[in-house]
């Protein structure tokens, strides 16, 4: 720990001029915001793909050039962004690196140069992953799941260069992500601060670092499948693609398995939602302790169902293969580990209620979206259940009710909290607060928008609509009433879109004209509000870093006045506040 216990230390990758303080940084604070205005700007791109998906939808024909090689590329693109390049980058490359030194009481992260290719090596992912807009044939248009063989074989969009530049684009990705994961869980275990055991870190610190060591072992599966892909493509391989005839053809590919890369996909993709979920987990822990001034309720019950979740995410993949014509055993056993991973994760949502319970409940603009992501990811949990089991999964998969679910559980539910997060630690980032009523305006909007979006949905599922449909015309089965519903959908996610603009307006004019904050305007314990500069200076905490006492959560302690008691403060000093307010009200009597 030597290495960070001393500011001289710190001078070796001190900035010298505005290019190493801005541009080629080596300080958390400043990857974090490079990262996560690149996440938003990305992210943006894909909501504008997400409306021009929904106008088809809705009012089939209205956009000229959306035919359905064009939906299908907006479809993939949207899919893509949202999972990895926004929620995952955001999660992890943003509040992962703001947060985990400031949380743990470090002067920055222990590979700071790493850091800094990290972010690098993720812009380069996402102008490799954009440039497939430019190049002929435009980007791929296989799905979010690229599955062979369709995602190289002629017909589907993107097969000339978009693929390979998709599958190019995950792979630095890759690395990217790797760089950081290294990165954080390396601080999170050698970098805490004096008296900063496990078990007094706040569970932002905790999710952040599970999901970080579930994407160290998750993305290899991906990065493999990404390479052998690429080799069928371009070498002529067959790791994927079984033999066939393509347009009257026989191709050059035989005895290839689509099926292996279905069980590599999803050995990545299933810990990749709870790469998403666990951080949110976390942070939203965090914000619903803060803003109700109660400690959080069953803390390591908290830790140990994060935990728990990250394994048992290792051995459920295959609830997304159960209309692959997989063995039947095989369909009991990854039913059974689904529904086990459900306990846990119920677990949580008991703990964030009980944590409210009889709390002092501020309903501040993070609190407010706080407790949407409960009710969200109740709903989004629910229909999970639905699709776990087996036999009910079979007539649902592949419609609406799936589209629905996973909206519901990994856009919206992280979403919120990245909303909430973002309101609550940007007076930490800049020394300002967003604006308290733009931003009561953009919840109501964003949350009752989004209901409106996917409640209809299931519904439509239920009618039997089939995801990845560019149009749904004469399906007897389908009634034409559905059409309604579609433009009704359509309206609301517009509405959701554009609303997304008064947050834009309030970040940027906030930072600028924002009232200033102070050093804790939420009146919160952790270790991040403690800083003696806000924002916090490189290095963080001047000469000497600070020394913890206590756990995170100490609100509402009895017997003293101040509804908070910070980390910092040890037993001596609380008995001390306890003495001098027991004394004034005594004065006061
Ligand atoms: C109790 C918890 C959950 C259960 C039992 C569950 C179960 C399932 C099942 C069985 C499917 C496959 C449906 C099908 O394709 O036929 C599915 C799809 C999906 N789930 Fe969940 N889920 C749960 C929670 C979550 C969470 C927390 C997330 C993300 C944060 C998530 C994200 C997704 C995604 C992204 C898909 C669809 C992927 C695709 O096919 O494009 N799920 N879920
Ligand atoms: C207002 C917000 C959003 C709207 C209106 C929207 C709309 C859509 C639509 C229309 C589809 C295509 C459905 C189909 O044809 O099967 C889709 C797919 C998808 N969306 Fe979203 N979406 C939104 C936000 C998000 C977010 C935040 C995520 C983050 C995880 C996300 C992840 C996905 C995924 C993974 C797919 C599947 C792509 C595929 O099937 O290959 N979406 N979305
Ligand atoms: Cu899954």
């Amino acid at each position: 720990m030597a290495h960070v216990e001393h500011a001289e230390a710190d001078a070796l990758h001190e900035p010298k001029s505005f290019l190493t303080r801005y541009i080629w940084s080596q300080d958390h604070k400043v990857i974090a915001i490079q990262y996560s205005l690149t996440a938003i700007f990305v992210g943006l791109i894909a909501l504008v793909l997400s409306g021009l998906m929904r106008m088809q939808i809705g009012f089939p024909g209205s956009l000229e050039f959306m035919d359905p090689a064009a939906y299908y590329q907006a479809m993939t693109m949207h899919g893509m962004i949202m999972v990895i390049y926004l929620l995952t980058a955001l999660f992890l490359g943003g509040f992962g690196n703001y947060l985990i030194p400031l949380m743990v009481g470090a002067r920055d992260m222990v590979f700071p140069y790493v850091n800094m290719l990290s972010y690098w090596f993720y812009l380069l992912s996402v102008l490799v992953l954009l440039a497939g807009f430019f190049v002929p044939g435009g980007p791929t248009g296989a799905g979010w799941t690229l599955y062979p063989p369709q995602a190289i074989t002629q017909g589907t969009p993107g097969t000339e260069w978009g693929i390979v530049l998709m599958l190019v684009s995950l792979a630095i990705f890759i690395v990217a992500a790797t760089m950081g994961g290294l990165n954080y869980v390396t601080t999170v275990l050698q970098a805490r601060t004096r008296g900063m055991t496990l078990l007094r870190m706040p569970l932002s610190v905790w999710g952040i670092f599970m999901a970080s060591i579930l994407a160290l072992l998750a993305f290899p599966a991906l990065l493999v499948s990404a390479v052998m892909m690429l080799f069928d493509r371009l070498l002529g391989t067959s790791f994927f693609m079984p033999a066939l005839i393509s347009m009257g053809q026989p191709l050059e590919h035989q005895g290839g398995s689509p099926i292996l890369f279905q069980h590599l996909f999803w050995f990545f993709g299933h810990p990749e939602v709870y790469i998403v979920a666990l951080p949110a987990f976390g942070l939203v822990s965090d914000l619903i302790s803060t803003h109700a001034r109660k400690n959080i309720f069953g803390y390591r019950m908290m830790v140990w169902a994060i935990v728990a979740i990250g394994v048992l995410s290792f051995v459920v993949w295959a609830h997304h293969m159960y209309v692959s014509g997989m063995n039947p055993y095989f369909g009991f056993f990854f039913a059974i580990t689904t529904l086990i991973i459900a306990v846990p994760t119920a677990l949580k949502v008991y703990n964030w209620t009980l944590t409210l319970w009889h709390g002092d409940i501020h309903l501040t603009v993070p609190m407010l979206f706080a407790l949407a992501f409960i009710v969200t990811f109740l709903v989004g949990g629910l229909t999970g259940l639905f699709l776990g089991n087996v036999i009910v999964d079979i007539p649902l998969s592949d419609t609406y009710f799936v589209v629905a679910h996973f909206h519901m559980v990994m856009g919206v539910a992280p979403i919120l909290v990245v909303f909430g997060s973002l309101y609550h630690w940007f007076p930490k980032v800049t020394g300002r607060m967003l604006d308290d009523r733009l931003g009561k305006l953009h919840f109501w909007i964003t949350f009752l928008g989004t209901y409106a979006i996917y409640f209809p949905m299931h519904y439509l599922g239920f009618l039997g609509m089939p995801r990845r449909y560019y149009a749904y015309p004469d399906y007897e089965f389908i009634p034409a009433s559905a059409q309604d519903l579609n433009a009704f959908i359509t309206v609301a996610a517009l509405t959701v879109g554009v609303a997304q603009l008064l947050f834009l307006y309030n970040l940027a004019w906030s930072t600028f004209k924002g009232r200033p904050a102070g050093g804790n305007p939420w009146k919160a314990a952790s270790l991040e509000w403690q800083t003696p500069d806000t924002p916090p200076v490189h290095g963080n905490w001047r000469e000497s870093l600070p020394v913890v006492h206590r756990w995170p959560y100490d609100y509402s302690v009895p017997g003293v006045r101040q509804d908070f008691v910070p980390q910092t403060v040890s037993e001596e000093e609380l008995e001390r506040m306890r003495e001098a307010d027991r004394a004034a009200t005594e004065q006061k009597s």
